[in-house]
């Protein structure tokens, strides 16, 4: 495909998303529909998509319309390519523009809009984070960067970085987190590396390792990940000390990859279905949440998510935080984690948890705001009150 007819295909894609089908599954539906298609050109359609999305709101006002074609106007103005050097009209390229496409009145954006969030969400983040809003909201507008945890059971980071360098890979040391891999360059073959699948790396984003390994452990505790989904804190948590690791979610499909990830990483996680009666000196609740630090990564979340739906997600994480709490240890903790950065679901919660709650204080608190070093990512962790 030309670099034209990607963006033709690009707006295709965007026209779809805009009429409320989810972004995978729009590149989905083209890419079966498009069997001439090579692999780059599905790796240049899906970038021209998601970079589009995430900018859906600037990239239409810079574009001249809310439509697939004014998003994708727009994106290549923001990226410094005149669209009019690929809307050619010719062999699968978008039409020609138009006089209003060619001429847009130069009116400065709204606030909301030029920072790529729906206005009720643009009012949460200067109220949630004041003066650090704007730019969390600017990071989510940009690709994320890739990010690797070296698994200390099978080696080190400079190990890590010689094999994965092996096979194309370039990563460097996170200037922060300790045992946390930055890719510079070859992210897609991560996946096929030797590195991955001998278990000395794990796809995990920073601020998410970082939150892990703030939590205290000892040898011989036992740790309950209650809400673990593919296990990717429960692998990090057990790659730290010799501790006995369970893994617990509503939606035990979730948990499908858990023992052949443990596997390679040389850890035993035990996967239950039911929690029982057993308690844990360290159970984690990393809850369902809007995903709003990590929106780069899943920006359909920042245009699905609506009041209501904040609502019964601070209601759910409330019901799991109050049940995950009967199975802690006398002298145990209770960590809650998420990775969105707003009030209700962060500290709102902790707060009125605490107040339905008066056995349990706040032990530690830590936040983490997306941008080029990690994703958004908020971790609380209780203690009981001394009686
Ligand atoms: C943020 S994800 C977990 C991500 C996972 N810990 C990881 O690191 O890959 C939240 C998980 O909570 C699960 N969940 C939702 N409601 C739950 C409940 N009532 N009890 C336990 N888990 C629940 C979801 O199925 C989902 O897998």
């Amino acid at each position: 495909m030309t670099p034209a007819a990607r963006v033709a295909a690009a707006i295709g894609v965007l026209d779809n998303c805009l009429s409320g089908m989810p972004v995978e599954k729009a590149l989905l539906r083209w890419s079966r529909a498009s069997r001439f298609a090579g692999s780059k050109d599905r790796a240049a359609v899906r970038d021209h998509v998601f970079d589009g999305w995430r900018r859906r709101r600037s990239a239409a006002h810079a574009g001249g319309a809310e439509t697939g074609r004014g998003i994708m106007i727009g994106l290549l103005r923001q990226q410094g390519v005149e669209p009019e050097t690929l809307f050619t009209g010719r062999d699968h390229a978008p039409a020609v523009l138009d006089a209003h496409e060619m001429h847009l009145p130069a009116e400065p954006a709204a606030p909301a809009v030029a920072h790529d969030l729906p206005d009720w969400l643009w009012d949460c983040f200067l109220e949630d984070l004041g003066e650090a809003g704007p730019d969390a909201a600017q990071a989510l507008r940009d690709r994320a960067p890739v990010f690797l945890r070296v698994n200390p059971r099978r080696g080190d980071q400079a190990a890590a970085i010689a094999s994965l360098a092996a096979d194309g890979v370039e990563a460097v040391a996170h200037r922060d987190v300790a045992d946390a891999l930055q890719v510079v360059s070859g992210g897609r073959a991560v996946a096929r590396s030797r590195a991955y699948a001998d278990g000395l790396v794990e796809l995990q984003d920073a601020a998410s390792q970082a939150a892990m390994l703030r939590l205290p452990l000892r040898d011989g505790q036992r740790v309950l990940d209650f809400c673990a989904g593919g296990g990717g804190k429960a692998l990090a948590l057990a790659a730290r000390a010799r501790i006995e690791v369970a893994a617990h979610d509503a939606n035990p499909t979730r948990m499908h990859d858990i023992p052949a990830r443990a596997e390679r990483a040389g850890v035993r996680i035990d996967v239950i279905e039911r929690v029982g009666e057993r308690k844990a000196d360290l159970v984690l609740v990393d809850a369902p949440c809007s995903g709003s630090g990590t929106w780069r990564r899943d920006p359909d979340g920042k245009w699905r998510l609506d009041p209501a739906g904040l609502a019964a997600l601070v209601a759910l994480q409330a019901e799991i935080l109050d049940h995950a709490a009967v199975s802690v240890a006398a002298d145990g903790i209770l960590a809650y984690a998420t990775c969105s950065v707003l009030r209700a679901e962060n500290d709102a919660q902790a707060e009125t948890f605490l107040r339905r709650n008066p056995g349990w204080r706040l032990a530690d608190r830590a936040q983490w705001l997306p941008g080029p070093n990690g994703d958004g990512f908020f971790l609380v962790r209780f203690e009981r009150t001394p009686t």
